[in-house]
C-alpha cells in the first residue's frame, strides 16, 4: 500500500433529496457515510439540499454550491462525494468551482469493490465495471484526469493503475471480456459436474453487512472474510454444510446487495450471481437490527426478481436478534426464522428448519439391499438421510429406510430393491 493510500482523506458528503421522505433520505446519507468509512475516508461534514429535481448542471443549486465551497475551505476537505451518479458535465461544472477531488456514489462503490476483490474473476469484473464507467466520461473535458492521482475513487484491482487512454481502455475491455468468458465456461463445467452429483445447493444472499459470511463460517466451519464493513465478500464461496441428520448440503456465500448498485457492477457480477440461480434453496439473510431493514429486504427482493429466481424456495433469516430494539414483526412472505449468527442454539434451529425444507424435496424409501452391494450401502449413508439401517440375518439383507432427493441418480437402483 502506498503512503497516499494509507493516509485518511477528509471528506464532505453531498446529497440532493428529491423525495418528501426525510427519514429515508437520512438513511441513504448514513449509508453513504458507512461506504466512505469502508473506503477509509473520514467524513468531516454532510450537506443536503432538498429540491424538486437534481440540478442539471451542478447537481445542487448555485447557492448551495457556494456554501459547499466555503465549507470545503473551512474544513480543508480533500474529497467531495456526491450521493448520486454525476453526469460528465456536472463533474466539469463542479470541478470549476471546487478545489477538492470530486467523485460520486458509483465511483465510491467501485473503489470499495476494487480494494476487496480477491479472485482473478472478481478483479476482472471490477476492472471491467470501472472501465465501463470511465469510458463515456473520457475525452472532451469530461473527467479531470489531472486530478486522477491517488485516493478513494481511483484505485484499481490488482497491480494495474486505471488507464486513461481511450483506445487502450477499449482494448482492455475486450481483453477482460475474453478472459471472463473463459472463467465462466470453466465454472459452468464445474457447476454441471456438481449438478450431476446431485448435491442439494443452498445460496446465502442478503444486503451488505447482513451477516452472511459470519453465518456461513459458523455453519460450515470455514473462514470467509467477515468484517463490519460493507462488501467484505466479493467472490462466491462454496462449502459443505452438514445438517443434523448428517446429510451434506452445499452452501454458497455471495456478494452483498446495496441500493442503487451501479448498473455496470450488476452486469459485471451477473455471472457470480448466477450461482443463486442454481440453488435448490435461497437463504435470504436480513439484519433486523438495522433501522432500514425493510428497505434492504425490498432491495434484495428486487434483485432476486431480476435474476428470475422466484420459483426457488426461500427462507428469510432475520439475523442479529441479539441487537433487536423493541418489537419485531417479520414482514417476509416466505418462511421465516429469527436468529443470531453468534448463537449456537439458533444455528441448530436454523439447520433443523433447513432440513425440513430439504425433506420436502425428498422421497421416502424402504429397501432391502443385499450385503454384497457395498457401494450402494455406502451411497445411502453419504447421499441420503438414512433413518434406519438393520441387518436381517435370515435373508442376509440390509433393511434400509430413509429419504433421498427426488432427482438423485441412485433412486433408480433403489426401485430395484424397494419394498412396497
Ligand atoms: N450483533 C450481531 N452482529 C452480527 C451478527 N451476525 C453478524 N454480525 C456482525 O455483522 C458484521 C457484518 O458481518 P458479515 O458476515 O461480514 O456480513 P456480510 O453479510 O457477509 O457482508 P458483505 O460481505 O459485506 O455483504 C460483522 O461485524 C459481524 O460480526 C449477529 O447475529 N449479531
Ligand atoms: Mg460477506
Amino acid at each position: 500500500m502506498s503512503k497516499q493510500e494509507a493516509s485518511i482523506e477528509r471528506v464532505i458528503l453531498v446529497g440532493c433529496q428529491t423525495t418528501e421522505d426525510d427519514l429515508r433520505y437520512q438513511y441513504s446519507m448514513e449509508e453513504l457515510e458507512s461506504l466512505t468509512e469502508t473506503a477509509k475516508g473520514k467524513v468531516a461534514a454532510k450537506l443536503t439540499q432538498k429540491r424538486e429535481r437534481i440540478h442539471p448542471s451542478t447537481y445542487i443549486g448555485k447557492g448551495k454550491v457556494a456554501e459547499l465551497k466555503a465549507l470545503e475551505a473551512e474544513l480543508e476537505a480533500e474529497l467531495i462525494i456526491f450521493n448520486d451518479e454525476l453526469s460528465p458535465s456536472q463533474v466539469r461544472n463542479l470541478s470549476a468551482e471546487l478545489e477538492g477531488r470530486i467523485i460520486d456514489r458509483t465511483q465510491l462503490i467501485l473503489d470499495i469493490f476494487a480494494t476487496r476483490a480477491r479472485s482473478k474473476e472478481g478483479k476482472l469484473q471490477v476492472e471491467l465495471a470501472q472501465l465501463q464507467y470511465l469510458l463515456p466520461r473520457l475525452g472532451g473535458q469530461g473527467l479531470q484526469l489531472s486530478r486522477l492521482g491517488a485516493g478513494i475513487g481511483t484505485r484499481g484491482p490488482g497491480e494495474t493503475k486505471l488507464e486513461s487512454d481511450r483506445r487502450h481502455i477499449r482494448r482492455r475491455i475486450d481483453d477482460i471480456k475474453t478472459q471472463l468468458s473463459v472463467i465462466v465456461q470453466h465454472r459452468d463445467r464445474y457447476r454441471e459436474r456438481r449438478k450431476k452429483n446431485k448435491a442439494f445447493q443452498i445460496a446465502l444472499v442478503g444486503y451488505t453487512n447482513a451477516g452472511k459470511s459470519t453465518l456461513f463460517n459458523r455453519l460450515t466451519e470455514a473462514d470467509a472474510f467477515e468484517e463490519n464493513q460493507l462488501f467484505a465478500t466479493l467472490d462466491p464461496m462454496t462449502r459443505k454444510m452438514i445438517l443434523p441428520s448428517g446429510f451434506g448440503t452445499l452452501l454458497t456465500d455471495t456478494v452483498g446487495f446495496i441500493q442503487d448498485l451501479p448498473t455496470t457492477l450488476i452486469a459485471a457480477f451477473r455471472s457470480t450471481l448466477e450461482e443463486v440461480k442454481e440453488a435448490d434453496l435461497i437463504l435470504h439473510l436480513v439484519d433486523m437490527s438495522n433501522e432500514d431493514y425493510f428497505q434492504h429486504e425490498q432491495t434484495v427482493h428486487k434483485l432476486l426478481e431480476d435474476l428470475e429466481v422466484q420459483q426457488i424456495p426461500q427462507l428469510t433469516v432475520y439475523n442479529k436478534k441479539d441487537q433487536q430494539h423493541g418489537d419485531f414483526v417479520p414482514t417476509a412472505k416466505t418462511e421465516t426464522i429469527l436468529i443470531s449468527a453468534f448463537d449456537e442454539q439458533d444455528r441448530m434451529r436454523l439447520k433443523k428448519q433447513i432440513e425440513q425444507i430439504v425433506l420436502q424435496a425428498m422421497e421416502f424409501y424402504h429397501v432391502e439391499v443385499p450385503s454384497t452391494e457395498g457401494k450402494l450401502l455406502a451411497q445411502l449413508k453419504n447421499d441420503t438421510i438414512l433413518r434406519e439401517l438393520r441387518f436381517h440375518e435370515e435373508k442376509q439383507l440390509y433393511v434400509c429406510k430413509g429419504y433421498c432427493l427426488t432427482d438423485h441418480q441412485i433412486l433408480g437402483q433403489l426401485y430395484h430393491y424397494s419394498i412396497k
